[in-house]
């Protein structure tokens, strides 16, 4: 018997009661759409991004950058280094946040910087918080004498070398630094030298011990950075 043949020729029918209605109740602003206070907004995100890019860049066209991993290797495999450069070249700033990168300071642990005077200490660490994004008394602080601007948080200290000289008699192992770095040795100031002969006497008790020394006649024989 034959099949009756499918024809399809009749037509849709809509229900308009039927349909669901899909409504847009929230639209993406576009750029042109920003309030003023999300244009505000926005604005200030571009700027921070625009310095923290240009931060990093000046970070990584600073002499000492080049021998970032070189230094971290030398710190890691000595008990006492001295470090020579030309001024300028980024010890201050660097190596403190190059330890801190390295892990120095997991735990809780601080690397401490000296500084002969109490206003490079404060301008230091202010380069330094700025570098790494964040304000002076939080993650980067100073101590000199009068002033504390350090907090839990803070593991990267700058002081005067008098500071640390005063820690360092309450406190003779230092327990809480994981590296100390003592700039601008070559001065020779009454601290530092006092300091310097703590640190040999404690020389090798300490897990670890840095010392920092800027010393421009020696650039040639003995910096790294004069390679
Ligand atoms: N307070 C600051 N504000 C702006 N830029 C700074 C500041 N301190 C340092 N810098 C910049 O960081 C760079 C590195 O300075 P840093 O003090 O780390 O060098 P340094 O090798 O320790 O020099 P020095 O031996 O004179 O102490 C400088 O060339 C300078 O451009």
């Amino acid at each position: 018997m034959d099949k009756p043949e499918l024809v399809d020729d009749y037509e849709y029918v809509f229900d308009e009661s039927q349909t669901i209605k899909f409504v847009m109740d929230r639209t993406m602003a576009g750029e042109g759409h920003l309030s003023a206070k999300d244009k505000l907004l926005q604005q200030q995100i571009e700027e921070a991004e625009a310095r923290a890019k240009s931060i990093e860049e000046t970070r990584k066209s600073l002499p000492i950058y080049q021998f970032r991993d070189e230094i971290l290797q030398a710190i890691n495999d000595h008990q006492v280094l001295i470090i020579v450069a030309e001024t300028g070249s980024g010890k201050t700033t660097q190596l403190p946040q190059y330890l801190h990168e390295a892990g120095y300071t997991a735990g809780g642990m601080k690397v401490g910087c000296t500084q002969p005077r109490r206003v490079a200490a404060m301008s230091v660490a202010a380069r330094v918080a700025e570098e790494m994004g964040t304000k002076v008394g939080y993650e980067v602080g100073y101590s000199i004498r009068f002033e504390d601007a350090t907090s839990d948080k803070t593991v990267l200290k700058y002081m005067t070398d008098g500071m640390l000289l005063r820690e360092f008699l309450t406190e003779p192992d230092l327990a809480g630094y994981s590296a100390l770095i003592i700039d601008e040795a070559h001065e020779r100031t009454l601290s530092t030298d006092i300091l310097f002969a703590l640190v040999k006497r404690n020389d090798g008790c300490r897990e670890i011990q840095r010392i920092f020394r800027r010393c421009a006649y020696l650039l040639r024989s003995w910096s790294p950075l004069s390679r």
